[in-house]
């Protein structure tokens, strides 16, 4: 991922990655690592722009597009893995979590769900994919009470597979994980990891439009704005001190 400053996805970013992950699907991959080019950020989630003070039709599509790029990419075939390279905070945590395995580089970085610190709520189907990987109890209160976890913790939760000493070996662990399946059965393997996935994704399916007016409501409610412009607003003067 390369969208200075941030890689915060956008809805023409998102339409990028849909189009990626299609071209990609396509072909006979062993496997896909994903990683950021900006260093110390691996993805710092959605933009916020783009919900904050919003055009409607802009705001569904918006997430509409999220949706897309999620189904799309759980549904991959092949291995998926992420070297997390940096912060990877609310949406740039659930990216990570689509993939089977996560290698995060040592650091001073955060990762895992903050929505609730945003005023906006995770969804069913992005709570489904954080109890996948970690326990019902910690992801109950890593939801509500906007926990993002360092390095350590989040290996020790099972929120990351491994510590990685740096980009270089965080790539090499992917590689490694991917390399795994070199005499598994390509369908056997895509199948299997289907059927595991298969509960996030039949949520959302099963509940896109609806999720899409649930997504609108929240932000669209005036204290959810007003808590957005000091999230805002807090992330501009962070420079300033
Ligand atoms: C493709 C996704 C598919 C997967 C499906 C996803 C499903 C949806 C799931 C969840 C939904 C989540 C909702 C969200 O994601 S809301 C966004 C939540 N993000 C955050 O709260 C992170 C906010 N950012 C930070 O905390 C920091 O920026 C950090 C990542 C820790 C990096 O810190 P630092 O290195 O000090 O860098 P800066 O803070 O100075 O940031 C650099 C510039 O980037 C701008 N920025 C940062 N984050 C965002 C953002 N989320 N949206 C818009 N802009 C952002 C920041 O303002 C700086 O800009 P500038 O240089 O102009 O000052």
């Amino acid at each position: 991922m390369q969208r200075p400053p941030a890689n915060t996805f956008n809805l023409e970013y998102l339409h990028e990655i849909t189009n990626s992950l299609d071209e990609i699907s396509k072909q006979k991959l062993k496997g896909v690592i994903l990683t950021s080019a900006i260093p110390n950020i691996f993805s710092a989630g959605l933009d916020i722009k783009e919900f904050y003070k919003p055009d409607l039709q802009r705001l569904e599509n918006f997430w509409s597009s999220v949706q897309d790029v999620f189904i799309k990419l759980l549904d991959l075939d092949f291995a998926t893995a992420a070297a997390i390279n940096g912060h990877a905070p609310a949406a740039g945590c659930v990216l990570s979590l689509s993939c089977e395995y996560r290698a995060m580089v040592n650091g001073n970085y955060k990762i895992g769900l903050n929505e609730a610190a945003l005023g906006i709520i995770t969804t069913p189907w992005i709570q489904a994919m954080m109890y996948q990987v970690i326990p019902m109890k910690h992801t109950e209160t890593a939801l509500t009470t906007a926990k993002l976890f360092d390095v350590d913790e989040a290996l020790q939760i099972g929120l990351i597979d491994e510590i990685a000493s740096n980009k270089e070996d965080a790539i090499n662990r992917c590689k490694q994980y991917i390399r795994k399946f070199d005499k598994i059965p390509l369908h056997a393997r895509a199948l299997t990891k289907q059927r595991m996935r298969q509960t996030p994704i039949k949520i959302l399916r099963e509940q896109r439009d609806e999720d899409i007016r649930m997504f609108v409501d929240v932000v669209m409610n005036p204290s959810v704005q007003d808590n957005l412009k000091d999230y805002v607003e807090k992330l501009k003067n962070k420079k300033k001190k």
